[in-house]
């Protein structure tokens, strides 16, 4: 629409060219309801012509747990926890943009498995505390995202933020993310046969920045790194409120944990077996023959973050702060590590070896990757956070008019 003001472009020097003063900034306020936390991302945009790709300034970012789901019965109380996040962007967004500055808050898995009625009124209370605010409230603003734009806004982001979707020869990367309780995998097929070999859902057109991507990518609800320790446990669907045993646990361990709202009891193998072997055989019910595995990915590098990231720092297979680039068996070396010597890692979370062993059956098991497959694992690129907030945040801009 600025196409207009194009015709003078070519008679002053870029300096002092008049789209220049004419440059755009703008905000957009993304809410990120997890299923183990709710974090803002308040990103700050300029854009100096409609030829060019918006730039990202910056982004500020802040976080709470428990998630939105953990206030099922309390929705007044869960949309306080927004509200708290939200005043930052009150100081963070100049008033005079106030109103042209659109704020939305996507829920993942969480809200997902919760019932329809108790996701609702949660939803409701944060529409209301976004309708107090000075933002811009667009429709749709506050709802439950769906699993496929979750892998496909993460893709886009990582691409972005590494410079693959500006230009010619765009070699992008395929990402992985796992969440507490759902999982993703998406990439740009560049063979035939995975177009005409995968379930039609698993691939999606998507438009942004005037381009198509032909993407495959899929959401698994239920294997998230947390829901994937109550499935090894046997305490998914189950009103049972027994112990839960697992061999993938310290052998004297008893404890009590607090998912979704319920409350489980668990512990080790008092009598019978722990270590790596029976914990991956655990593991393996969980995930053998429950994902589709493409062909095609098996000798391609990913970027992995979330969970992935969060564990891999954990145990030192990669700085906290750097992150780096591991093999898939290096996830499996770790898992055995842990997992044969849990004495030693008993100061680390209870969890660790099942992390582990768990992350490492849905790589090789799961979705397919060889061991020597490469995965880049990145908290953030240009010190901007890897997460599907910022492509969200584009395509809400982009449907609001607001970037060109
Ligand atoms: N890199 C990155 N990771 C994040 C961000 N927000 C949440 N995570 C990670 O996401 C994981 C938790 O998943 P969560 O979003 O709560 O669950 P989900 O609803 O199943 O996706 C943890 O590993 C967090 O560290 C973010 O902005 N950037
Ligand atoms: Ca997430």
């Amino acid at each position: 629409h600025s196409n207009r003001e194009m015709w003078f472009q070519d008679l002053f020097p870029p300096n002092t060219c008049p789209i220049n003063a004419k440059t755009k900034t703008f905000y957009g306020i993304m809410f990120d309801a997890g299923s183990t936390g709710t974090r803002i991302h308040i990103y700050t945009f300029v854009q100096k012509s409609p030829e060019i790709l918006p730039e990202l300034e910056g982004e500020i970012f802040e976080s709470v747990k428990p998630g939105l789901s953990a206030y099922a019965d309390q929705p007044e109380k869960g949309a306080e926890s927004v509200k708290r996040l939200l005043d930052m962007a009150i100081d963070a967004v100049p008033p005079h943009l106030w109103k042209k500055t659109p704020v939305v808050l996507k829920a993942t898995a969480g809200l997902r498995l919760l019932s329809e009625e108790k996701a609702q009124a949660l939803l409701s209370e944060v529409k209301e505390v976004f309708e107090e605010s000075p933002f811009l409230v667009p429709e749709d603003s506050v709802s439950i995202m769906d699993g496929s734009y979750e892998g496909i806004l993460a893709w886009i982001t990582v691409n972005f933020l590494t410079g693959q979707l500006s230009g010619q020869n765009q070699h992008t990367v395929g990402t992985l993310d796992l969440g507490g309780a759902s999982t993703q995998i998406t990439f740009l097929p560049r063979f035939e046969e995975t177009l005409k070999e995968s379930p039609t859902d698993f691939l999606t057109s998507f438009e942004m920045f005037n381009s198509t991507y032909k993407l495959y990518t899929h959401s698994y609800l239920g294997f998230g790194l947390k829901a994937a320790r109550l499935a090894t446990l046997g305490a998914l669907n189950t009103e049972d409120r027994q112990m839960f045993r697992s061999s993938c646990l310290p052998k004297q361990l008893e404890a009590e944990w607090h998912f979704g709202g319920v409350k489980y009891r668990y512990g080790g193998n008092k009598e019978g077996e722990t270590g790596f072997k029976p914990c991956y055989l655990e593991v393996l019910k969980v995930v053998k023959g429950k994902l589709h595995q493409p062909d095609e990915i098996r000798g391609s590098s990913f970027y992995a973050f979330s969970y992935y990231y969060d564990r891999a720092a954990d145990t030192n297979l990669i700085d906290y702060e750097q992150g780096g680039v591991l093999e898939v068996r290096d996830f499996e070396r770790k898992a055995k590590e842990v997992c044969d010597n849990m004495e030693r890692f008993s100061s680390a979370s209870p969890f660790l070896c099942m992390d582990l062993t768990y992350i490492t059956a849905l790589l090789k098991e799961g979705f397919g990757f060889r061991d020597n497959t490469l995965l880049q694992l990145t908290k953030k690129v240009n010190n901007i956070e890897t997460s599907w907030t910022l492509g969200a945040t584009f395509h809400l801009l982009q449907s609001l008019g607001i970037t060109y």
